[in-house]
């Protein structure tokens, strides 16, 4: 048979091109590793081997195994990503090489962007007859992929174009990456392995190793780069601070050293602070580079999916009972479903527990705003006419396309220009939505299991005899968000605004009222001004004696410094002889004493517990206030992520979940700027403003209903006592409890657990799809420092 030949000369061929592979290869990841050290090792087990050096503190060692399997992993991912290019590249450039224009069909099959799973399918699909949905659905003259390809001409022989052209990309792929990976890297890894490296845990060894060989720039960058992923994680939190004060240690050493397969984040916060301070042509850039990389980082995800070990579903793997044409389905549809899912795990911060919904139609949204406010009106309409193909019949968006429109008047040049979508986005829908439609119909002839991870898809793509429970499981998904909605508005915190103030000499200045809002008050006469000039002295003091409060640029803007000094740091210092016994007690009881206003004052239900405690002083930069546009503190809330485009509040990490009430007790006011404000869930539309001052108390409950922001301090420095109280004693702060037991003053009791322990896997309470790695660390022996604390 003349395929053959053919075959035979394209393996001939894809091999002459593949042997320049390995130097290519090398390039491309940027790694020496393939070309001085020899095929790739498994980086498993240098991980294994890293962590044995570890616990046998053999440090040197440690380090160079532990880095080593970090840069094979990623170099893997790049060989992958190589191979899979150029073997697609080669697989074309052949056959168009060597003329083979009969197959023009086969061509256009198996490049197509569904190219796998429509091979596949011809090969189930060459029994047609048996197929009653397919022969229905050609009844009903409604398109189905499935049914196209045997619908073309050539009968049974496209079964053996399809597994030829299977096993040709197998052997490309295999023979691409055999030539630059050991045997036994070839082997899959484990998930707990895998586990480890999804929450960046050989960062969390490298930091102790790069501390114990005296390495800190290394170390505080290993501990950064863990503490992203794991922004609960108190321990490295309490290490970077150290760090933080350490000598040699400058301020770039915090980096991400995974920052570049998060890029689209790092973009998308940039975009979002352009558009704060209304620089709308930079905002608009960088809205455009957003949506780029989250396409490019989308496209990186699927093709994992293709040359990463497969897994089949537990219950469809070697030991079902499927035949093989639908092993081959399940395969193809777990291939087609992994792909979707990527989706998900781009629009997924690194160390959240949700994804982000619509993210990729959120950013045009952004985009087409800021390329209309920057005056690129043609450039709206296009990135909006891509927005309509995600929700075709927005009515906001509809009639800003006709506003778009009108402001163009009769420039027809430009309409004729831009009244196409973008190209890449047109590709991305339009292959998504084929995806779909396959996976759908698995779904209901095969019994295939498959979520999908878009609210945007249309109706239409979801078999009729799936609508129902589509629709019902939309609609409760709608449901389920409208109630956590008016869940927030309502304030279920427990406390209720009102009760009596304790305290002689203590006014309500400003009640729920005049502060236009829920659970909120001022209380001025907290702090008699000689207590606030000791306090204020304990800060000079303690910045002096340069422990614990050496001060760094603010992390909220780089216009000011920022310093903060805990009740235990005070303690330690005092004990050093360093600041005053007395002084650092009087923190300690002002802490009491708002305790005892607040619990009274919002009749606090059950007890109210320290869960932190700093005094902060944010201190203008002189010289560096020019044109300032952004805040001393952006728009937040305590315990949750404020999302100010949807209104909604995320209680998940990096935020503080436990924190029930909030507090300010303010200083001074000399200083410029810094007035406490509150805002709408837009972060836009202020409430309330509040002056600080000696002696002043601000309480309000931490959650949604309270957004809050301060001004830019622009001259001066503007100290307070910020302090967040819980409910759950299990979340009381030890810190507290620890400088009370040096004192010998009963504290809280003592805890051990930590806010890692018991949140971390907390489920979000939105939508069951975006929870990746739940399952893997259920259970599983995760492998830890053990002595992480520095
Ligand atoms: O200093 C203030 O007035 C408020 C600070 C604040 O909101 C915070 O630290 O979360
Ligand atoms: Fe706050």
């Amino acid at each position: 048979m003349a395929l053959d030949v053919h075959r035979f000369a394209v393996y001939v061929a894809l091999h002459s091109i593949i042997l320049s592979f390995s130097t290519l290869i090398s390039t491309a990841s940027g790694s020496s590793l393939t070309s001085t050290l020899g095929p790739l090792q498994p980086y498993d087990l240098l991980y294994y081997s890293g962590v044995r050096a570890y616990f046998k503190q053999e440090w040197d060692k440690a380090a160079e195994l532990l880095e080593k399997s970090l840069a094979s992993k990623e170099a893997m991912r790049r060989l992958r990503r190589q191979c899979h290019d150029d073997c697609l590249a080669a697989g074309t450039d052949i056959l168009s090489k060597l003329g083979i224009t009969s197959l023009r069909h086969y061509i256009y099959y198996i490049f197509s962007p569904v190219s796998f799973l429509t091979a596949i399918s011809s090969l189930l699909m060459g029994r047609r007859k048996k197929s009653y949905t397919c022969y229905t659905y050609m009844l009903s003259n409604q398109p189905n992929p499935w049914c196209m390809v045997v619908d073309s001409e050539g009968g049974s022989v496209w079964d053996l174009w399809a597994l030829d052209w299977v096993q040709k990309r197998a052997e490309c792929v295999r023979f691409c990456v055999g030539r630059s990976v050991s045997p036994v890297g070839l082997l899959p890894v484990s998930m707990d392995i895998e586990y480890e490296f999804s929450t960046r845990n050989p960062y969390n060894f490298l930091q102790v190793v790069y501390y114990k060989l005296d390495k800190l720039q290394k170390a505080a960058a290993a501990a950064h780069t863990f503490f992203v992923a794991n922004p609960s994680h108190l321990e490295m939190r309490n290490n970077i601070e150290k760090y933080r004060r350490m000598q040699g240690v400058t301020e770039d050493a915090f980096q991400d050293r995974e920052l570049d397969k998060e890029m689209h984040w790092a973009l998308y916060d940039s975009a979002l602070l352009s558009e704060a301070s209304s620089d709308w042509p930079m905002a608009a850039r960088k809205w455009r580079e957003t949506v780029n990389e989250t396409l490019r980082q989308t496209e990186d995800c699927r093709v994992h999916c293709q040359m990463s070990p497969q897994c089949l579903p537990e219950d469809r793997g070697v030991d079902s009972a499927d035949g093989a044409f639908e092993k081959a389905a399940v395969l193809s549809l777990s291939l087609l479903s992994c792909q979707q899912s990527c989706v998900t795990q781009v629009a997924m911060r690194p160390g959240r527990i949700s994804a982000q919904e619509d993210f990729l139609s959120t950013q045009l949204e952004h985009q087409h705003i800021a390329q209309f406010k920057a005056g690129d009106i043609g450039g709206a309409i296009q990135t909006l006419r891509s927005l309509l193909l995600f929700y075709p019949s927005d009515t906001d968006s509809l009639s800003n396309l006709q506003l778009y429109y009108e402001t163009l008047g009769g420039d027809t040049e430009s309409q004729e220009k831009y009244k196409q979508p973008a190209q890449e986005i047109v590709s991305y829908v339009s292959r998504s939505l084929q995806e779909k439609k396959l996976l759908y119909f698995g779904k209901e002839n095969l019994a295939f299991d498959f979520i999908d991870p878009d609210l945007w898809t249309p109706e239409d793509v979801v078999p009729e005899s799936l609508r129902e429970s589509w629709r019902a499981e939309k609609e409760k998904l709608n449901k389920k968000v409208k109630e956590e909605e008016k869940e927030e508005e309502m304030d279920d915190s427990g406390f209720y605004a009102g009760g009596p103030v304790p305290q002689v000499g203590v006014t309500i200045t400003m009640d729920d009222e005049a502060l236009s809002g829920t659970n909120r008050v001022v209380l001025d006469g907290v702090m008699t001004s000689k207590e606030c000039d000791t306090i204020l002295q304990l800060a000079t003091a303690a910045a002096s004696a340069g422990d614990g409060y050496r001060g760094r640029r603010s992390p909220h803007t780089p216009h000011e410094k920022f310093e903060g000094l805990t009740v235990l740091k005070a303690a330690k210092l005092a004990q050093d002889g360093m600041v005053n016994q007395s002084d650092a007690k009087l923190l300690h009881e002002l802490g009491e004493r708002v305790r005892t206003l607040l619990h009274s004052y919002f009749r606090s239900p059950a007890g109210l517990f320290f869960s932190f405690t700093h005094l902060v002083c944010r201190t203008a930069i002189t010289g560096d206030q020019e044109g300032r546009l952004d805040l001393s503190h952006p728009v937040h809330v305590d315990n949750c992520l404020l999302e100010p485009e949807t209104g909604h509040c995320w209680k998940e990490p990096p935020a503080f979940t436990h924190r029930d009430l909030s507090a300010v007790l303010y200083l001074n006011d000399n200083f410029d700027g810094g007035d406490l404000f509150f805002t709408n869930r837009d972060a836009k539309t202020v409430k309330a403003q509040v002056r600080p001052g000696c002696g002043r108390l601000v309480g309000f409950s931490s959650g949604p209903v309270n957004p809050h922001g301060v001004m830019a301090v622009t001259a001066g420095r503007r100290c307070a006592l910020a302090l967040w109280f819980t409910k759950e004693k299990l979340h009381r702060d030890v810190e507290r409890e620890e400088a009370e037991a040096l004192w010998g003053v009963g504290g809280q009791g003592v805890a051990s657990t930590t806010e890692a322990e018991g949140k971390g896997n907390s489920p979000s309470g939105r939508s069951g799809r975006s929870k990746p790695n739940k399952e893997r660390s259920k259970g599983r022996g995760r492998v830890t420092g053990g002595k992480d604390e520095l």
